[in-house]
């Protein structure tokens, strides 16, 4: 398991971050969200060592994380550094090289990744010569070549259309065996949602929500959606409950008194069909306006 412990980071007079501590756990996909300026790429950049933190630690599986077990780290860094000029193949092996594998090794990652990723055949193209879809496509592959035990993707997806985002995702899934724990950042809600399991969100340099994204959507937990075929108007008569909205047969309230959502149910059903009836799940992007107001 991949922890920050502590993670303080100064910039003058400036703290970019202030005493984070999170896990990001193997197997799960970790999204890492923030408003701009609020700490996350500080923090990737300690995880993979090229920034020092002012004070706490990085850990990997309970002790601290050395430069050997980073260098079996993916990385895709905000600023892409790739090189330009060089063929995408030549690339992509030059950098699993660089991570210690065989030639052939690197190659038939490499070959095998183009080819995933529908580049085979511009395999021997210079980097420039791609569009910034298919440029991106190649960083993904340059932070997996090497088979890395731990994933640190800043801001994997942005610019991406939405048919290149699903080629990623698929990807990333595959790759992400369960040893492999995935710490993504991006400013695409719908899309961390769709695809993470695990959420930090961070405010000017700290942590003010993390854990399952199921457990935050639910956190709230006391909000029902009722659906019938009529008019739920009579909801506002109940006692025990807060009604937010009524549309016609379409109902949001919240429970007060435990139980009492049963109860709706019950007297909805002698009333006459009833279309739907369970929690409401907040958006994360709900999720993420409380938690950074
Ligand atoms: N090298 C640096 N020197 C001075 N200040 C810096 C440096 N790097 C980052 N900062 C400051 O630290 C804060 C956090 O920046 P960081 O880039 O980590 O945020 P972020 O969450 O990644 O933002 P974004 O979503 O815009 O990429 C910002 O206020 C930024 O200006």
């Amino acid at each position: 398991m991949l922890r920050v412990a502590g993670l303080t980071r100064r910039f003058g007079d400036q703290l970019a971050l202030d005493d984070v501590t999170f896990d990001v756990v193997p197997g799960r996909m970790t999204g890492f969200v923030g408003a701009n300026g609020a700490g996350k790429t500080t923090a990737m950049r300690i995880i993979l060592g090229v920034l020092a933190a002012t004070a706490g630690e990085v850990r990997w599986n309970d002790a601290p994380l050395t430069q050997e077990v980073r260098r079996d780290f993916g990385y895709m860094p905000e600023e892409r550094g790739l090189y330009p000029k060089m063929k995408i193949r030549d690339q992509l092996v030059f950098f699993g090289r660089l991570h210690g594998m065989s030639a052939d090794r690197a190659e038939e990652r490499t070959d095998k990744l183009l080819e995933r990723l529908g580049l085979a055949e511009r395999a021997t193209d210079a980097l420039e010569t791609l569009s910034l879809g298919n440029q991106q496509r190649v960083q993904i592959a340059a932070a997996l070549v090497h088979e890395p035990i731990a994933l640190v993707l800043d801001e994997p997806f942005s610019g991406l259309d939405p048919l290149a985002v699903d080629t990623m995702v698929d990807l990333l899934r595959e790759e992400v065996t369960p040893e492999v724990p995935v710490l993504f950042s991006s400013h695409q809600l719908d899309l961390v949602e769709r695809l993470c399991d695990d959420l930090i969100v961070l405010s000017r340099g700290k942590v003010v929500a993390a854990g399952p994204v199921a457990d935050l959507a639910a956190g709230a937990g006391t909000t029902y959606r009722l659906v019938v075929d009529g008019d739920a108007g009579w909801l506002r008569d109940i006692p025990g409950i807060q009604v937010r909205d009524v549309a016609g047969g379409t109902a949001l309230f919240d429970v007060e008194t435990d139980g009492v959502g049963q109860q709706i149910l019950q007297q909805a059903i002698t009333r006459g069909p009833v279309l739907e009836f369970g929690p409401e799940r907040v958006a994360l992007s709900d999720i993420f306006r409380e938690a950074t107001r």
